[in-house]
């Protein structure tokens, strides 16, 4: 029988995670709060030069907590995204929504034009005000966000806008960092639903 030696404690595996994290990447431009979730993001990645392209506004991350404290929901554009968060971290077990499955989403996307992710968001405009959003897949949907907002409709407390690829990623996210709204991005091709997830989780965390 093939016996490998590997570490089994969960607790331990994620303290050296954290610990190789914070020795490796550079963390010190960053004020503690957004360095403790960038480590949640780094880890999710694998990748610590992630840090180098992490963008957001000074109070973004005070900001989303105090919309989660408050109640607010998380809208995500993705369900791999509302699968990563984990509920029990949620401070006022907080509702956690992806409208891309609702019966309705095809329907509207064939009469805007765009793809199902970004009509999806048509269905948050009731829930979107000081709501926490996070956007981990679709540049369509981050783009289609802003497009909302610029048209006067409802504020989010704070936008992690994080998605991933070729075709957008990176432009949506430089448009979102350049907009009035609280943000956290990272830049260029790099994202993705299970970073967004561990951004959403480590903002929920009152502990790495
Ligand atoms: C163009 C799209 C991209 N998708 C990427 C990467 C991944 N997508 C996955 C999955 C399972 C899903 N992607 C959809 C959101 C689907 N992806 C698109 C769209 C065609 C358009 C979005 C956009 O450009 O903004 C989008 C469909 C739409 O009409 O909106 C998904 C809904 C497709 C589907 O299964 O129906 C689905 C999401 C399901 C869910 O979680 O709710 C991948 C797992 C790969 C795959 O199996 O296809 C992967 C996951 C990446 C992640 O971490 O989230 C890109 C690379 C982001 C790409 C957009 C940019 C580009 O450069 O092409």
């Amino acid at each position: 029988m093939v016996v490998y030696e590997y570490e089994k404690d969960g607790a331990e595996i994620y303290r050296q995670s954290f610990a190789t994290i914070r020795a490796e990447a550079e963390l010190g431009g960053l004020p503690d709060d957004v360095a403790r979730v960038a480590v949640r993001m780094i880890h999710a990645c694998g990748q610590v030069d992630l840090v180098e392209d992490i963008a957001c506004s000074p109070a973004v991350v005070q900001r989303a907590r105090e919309a989660l404290d408050a109640g607010a929901p998380v809208l995500c554009d993705a369900q791999m995204v509302a699968s990563g968060i984990t509920r029990r971290r949620l401070p006022k077990d907080n509702d956690v929504l992806c409208t891309l499955d609702d019966p309705r989403t095809p329907g509207l996307a064939a009469e805007l034009g765009t793809t199902r992710t970004a009509a999806a968001l048509e269905l948050w405009r009731d829930r979107l005000d000081g709501a926490v959003v996070a956007i981990g897949n679709a540049p369509t949907a981050l783009f289609h966000l802003l497009e909302m907002v610029a048209a006067g409709g409802p504020r989010p407390a704070a936008v992690l806008g994080i998605p991933v690829g070729f075709i957008g990623a990176a432009e949506s996210k430089d448009a979102l960092a350049a907009s009035d709204l609280e943000f956290l991005v990272v830049r260029g091709r790099r994202g993705g639903s299970a970073i967004t997830a561990a951004a959403v989780n480590a903002i929920a965390s009152d502990a790495e």
